[in-house]
C-alpha cells in the first residue's frame, strides 16, 4: 500500500544497447523498462554477464544507450546525472590516501571547503561504523571495511539515488550477511533511493522492496516482484523460502 503511494524518481523506458564492432555487433540489453520509486530499495537481479553493469552505467549517464530514455524527476537525462552516486564491486580506493581522504575526494573535486568536507566525511565514516579508522590506509582494512569506505564515499557526495553494483560480491558469506544488514540500516536512516544489483537470489529477497528480474543475455525484464515480507526478514521462514523458490524457478540460469 505504502509503495503504491511512492512517487516515481526515475523511469527507465525501452532501453536497448547494442555494441558495434568492425564486423559484428552484440546486443547486451533489449527494451528494458521499469520505474524507480522515490525512497525505495530496488534490486536488479540477473545472471552474470547479462548486461547489468551496462544498464547501471546507462542509468547513471556514464554510457550511451542505443534506444530508449532515462527520465529523472520527470525530465529526460542525457549525460552524467550528478544526483546519482555509485558503489562498485571493485572499489578503487586510492591506496596512498587515508580513509578520511578517500571519503572526502569527491567533495574536494567539487570544491567543498576543507572544514565542511571534514565534517561531512566524518559523519559518514561514523554512519558506516568506521569511527577510529579515519587515518587508516586501505591496505590496513578488511574487505568488509573497504566496502564501508566505498559506501561512506558515495553517501558523502550527497546522491539522491545510490546505485550499487554487486557491492558485496567479493565478500565472504558472514561479512556479506553483516553488510546486508548494515546497508539496510543506513538506507532506513538516510532515506535515499537505492538501486542495488546482484546475481544472488537470497540477497535480492533479503534486501529489496521490489526485484526486477532480468533474463539472460540480452537482458530483458522477465518479471517484477513486490516483496511484502516485513523487515528484518528471516531467511529460513516459509514466506522467504517460498519467494526464493518462486524466483529461482523463473530464472534462466542457476544464478
Ligand atoms: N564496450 C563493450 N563492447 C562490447 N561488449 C561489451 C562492452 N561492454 C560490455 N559488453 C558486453 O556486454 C555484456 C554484459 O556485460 P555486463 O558487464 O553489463 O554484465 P553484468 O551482468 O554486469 O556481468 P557480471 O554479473 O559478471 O558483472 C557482456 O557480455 C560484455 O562482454
Amino acid at each position: 500500500m505504502e509503495q503504491q503511494q511512492m512517487t516515481k524518481k526515475m523511469e527507465v523506458k525501452g532501453i536497448s544497447k547494442t555494441f558495434y564492432n568492425k564486423n559484428s555487433y552484440f546486443t547486451a540489453i533489449e527494451n528494458v523498462s521499469f520505474d524507480v520509486k522515490d525512497g525505495e530499495f530496488l534490486v536488479i537481479l540477473g545472471p552474470g554477464r547479462c548486461g547489468k553493469t551496462v544498464l547501471l552505467n546507462i542509468i547513471a549517464g556514464l554510457e550511451e544507450k542505443t534506444e530508449g530514455a532515462v527520465i529523472y524527476n520527470g525530465k529526460e537525462i542525457s549525460g552524467v546525472n550528478p544526483e546519482v552516486g555509485m558503489v562498485f564491486q571493485k572499489l578503487a580506493l586510492m591506496p596512498f590516501k587515508t580513509v578520511l581522504q578517500n571519503v572526502e575526494l569527491g567533495m574536494k573535486f567539487r570544491g567543498v571547503p576543507k572544514a565542511e568536507r571534514h565534517e561531512v566525511a566524518r559523519r559518514y565514516i561514523d554512519l558506516v561504523g568506521l569511527k577510529g579508522f579515519e587515518n587508516s590506509y586501505p591496505t590496513q582494512l578488511s574487505g568488509g571495511m573497504k566496502q564501508r569506505v566505498g559506501i561512506a564515499r558515495a553517501y558523502a557526495n550527497d546522491p539522491k539515488v545510490l546505485i550499487m553494483d554487486e557491492p558485496f560480491g567479493q565478500l565472504d558469506a558472514q561479512t556479506r550477511y553483516s553488510m546486508q544488514n548494515e546497508i539496510l540500516r543506513i538506507w532506513e536512516q538516510e532515506k535515499r533511493t537505492v538501486v542495488f544489483v546482484t546475481n544472488n537470489i537470497e540477497e535480492a529477497c533479503y534486501l529489496g522492496d521490489r526485484i526486477i528480474l532480468l533474463s539472460d543475455c540480452p537482458a530483458k525484464v522477465k518479471e517484477i516482484y513486490n516483496i511484502e515480507i516485513p523487515r528484518p526478514r528471516n531467511m529460513v521462514s516459509k514466506e522467504f523460502m517460498d519467494l526464493r523458490a518462486k524466483i529461482s524457478d523463473n530464472t534462466d540460469l542457476a544464478i
